[in-house]
């Protein structure tokens, strides 16, 4: 622990202990909007599905481990890399039985893959610093003593799995079902600049950070790094918070999310106005009925004398009657529409899709969650069809609904601009792109950094389409010019 404390004090951070949160983080000076607090590499992570290099993640020119044929590499270099830890992976997977194989899950495999590090640390094969040190895992929650029966068997049931693997003679059982319960609350989905998750890791010191659901900071991950940035000026002694969950809905839906998977009762800033005016219109805009006249932007609250819901506005009442039929077309749309289509019937996903657009235009707020995720997989389907006039309508209805849902600098905002903004430029609407992917810049600049590939890409597109919105302006002045 001095040791960690003294690595989180070069870096002006400090570890305390808060009653009812635990470890929590704090800083010993200020951060700047884009900062990075801090950063770590993981102590152990694994690719999300089997498709995806073991090393890196990237999913072309794969080839599988000759020896376990469960593990895929994109080379020699991320194969070599892996093999300290893949060797002894290798042998015991090559030991399975092929229907077992299929039983190996990437939690599985982080868990064979942190018991396998931990020998190789404790026999000196692997290094051990303060930061990539198996003590860390140690200190992690775990919740164990308030999960129901049905999660400690599951976890039972995974801990003879990693067993039957592993076979190593003095390997705890009971240990293991408790590493899964900290794996439920400490390890992190690894995603892409896209926010697209790649896979699952552990990263001890990040673990430290407990969450917010107005967050001032933020994880990204540039290749398998986990990088926390200010997302606003903190100053010091202050405590360094991220969001654990999608932010995206009611307080009580957050609130919900955050009991289920990390146990605890959120009482940040946001979860504190729960039941206050505010929050209740906020709940019904994002997950409630639009007012039955169609051009009032109210929000419903359901009646007391409970008929159905009344608009807060111009007090119409919708009956129970209609939403309830309403509903039950979505209903029935949404059991035919393929969670992920494919390729062949892509199109007739497309139709169901829009036609349930249409249904929740009529039910929900537009400002509704559930219509802005089904606007999103439309855009997503279109996107593979390569529909662009139709993704870029897509993205400026989507837009809007997460700038009201999100802190104006979130991650999400800038990506939906960034796509936006090449859309725009694609089809010839270049001032327009120049200001989407300005927005863009300005927006991922402070989740993402300047110096990844992702930004300088980013950078040079804007600097090229402004370019080009230069170019076209100078043609336009000479033209009108020759017409004088
Ligand atoms: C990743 S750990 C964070 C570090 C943790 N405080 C510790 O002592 O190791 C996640 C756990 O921290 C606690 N936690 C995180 N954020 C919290 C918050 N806002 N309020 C209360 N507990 C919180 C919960 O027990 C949660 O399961």
């Amino acid at each position: 622990m001095a040791d960690l404390q003294k690595f989180l004090g070069d870096r002006c951070l400090t570890v305390l202990n808060i009653p009812g949160k635990g470890r929590s983080l704090f800083t010993a000076r200020d951060f700047r909007p884009g900062e990075v607090i801090l950063s770590q590499e993981p102590y152990i992570c694994v690719p999300n599905n089997e498709s995806r290099c073991d090393g890196c993640f990237k999913t072309n020119n794969l080839k599988k481990c000759s020896g376990c044929q469960v593990v895929w590499y994109c080379g020699s270099s991320c194969q070599k890399s892996e093999w300290k830890l893949h060797r002894h992976e290798c042998i015991a997977l090559s030991r399975l039985e092929k229907e077992k194989r299929m039983l190996v899950t990437p939690t599985i495999r982080l868990m064979l893959k942190l018991y396998i590090k931990r020998n190789l640390q404790n026999d000196k094969v692997m290094p051990i610093t303060t930061t990539d040190n198996y003590s860390l895992v140690e200190a992690m929650v775990s919740h164990m003593s308030e999960l129901d029966e049905k999660q400690l068997m599951l976890y039972a049931q995974m801990a003879n799995l990693v067993n039957l693997v592993l076979q190593l003679p003095s390997i705890d059982l009971k240990e293991i079902a408790e590493n899964f319960s900290k794996f439920s609350c400490n390890a992190h989905s690894i995603c892409d600049s896209e926010l697209r998750p790649q896979g699952i890791g552990l990263f001890p010191l990040v673990s430290i950070i407990n969450h917010s659901c107005s967050p001032n900071a933020i994880l990204v991950f540039e290749e398998q790094m986990a990088v926390v940035r200010a997302m606003e000026n903190i100053s010091k002694d202050s405590e360094v918070t991220i969001s654990y969950i999608e932010t995206a809905g009611s307080t009580l839906t957050r609130q919900k999310s955050l009991k289920e998977q990390y146990l605890f009762h959120c009482e940040c800033a946001g979860c504190s106005n729960i039941g206050k005016p505010h929050d209740i219109e906020e709940s019904a805009i994002l997950e409630g009925y639009r007012c039955a006249n169609e051009t009032c932007t109210g929000f419903l609250l359901r009646d007391p004398d409970e008929k159905g819901f009344v608009c807060q506005k111009c007090k119409l009442l919708r009956s129970k009657e209609e939403v309830k039929k309403l509903a039950g077309d979505v209903k029935t749309v949404s059991e035919k529409a393929p969670a992920s289509p494919s390729a062949e019937n892509k199109q007739d996903a497309i139709a169901l899709y829009k036609a349930m657009e249409k249904l929740h235009i009529r039910l929900y707020h537009s400002f509704s969650i559930t219509l802005m995720r089904t606007r999103e997989k439309l855009l997503k389907m279109l996107m593979e069809v390569e529909s662009w006039r139709e993704v870029l309508n897509y993205c400026r209805l989507i837009v809007p609904v997460y700038q009201r849902i999100y802190p104006a600098t979130h991650p999400l905002i800038g990506l939906q601009f960034y796509t936006q903004g090449k859309l725009e430029w694609l089809l010839g609407e270049t001032e327009e792109a120049v200001r989407s992917l300005a927005k863009a810049f300005e927006i991922l600049r402070i989740s993402h950094g300047t110096s990844t590939h992702f930004m300088k890409e980013l950078s040079e597109k804007l600097d090229e389409a402004r370019a080009e919105a230069s170019y076209k302006l100078l043609a336009l002045k000479d033209a009108c010019n020759d017409d004088n």
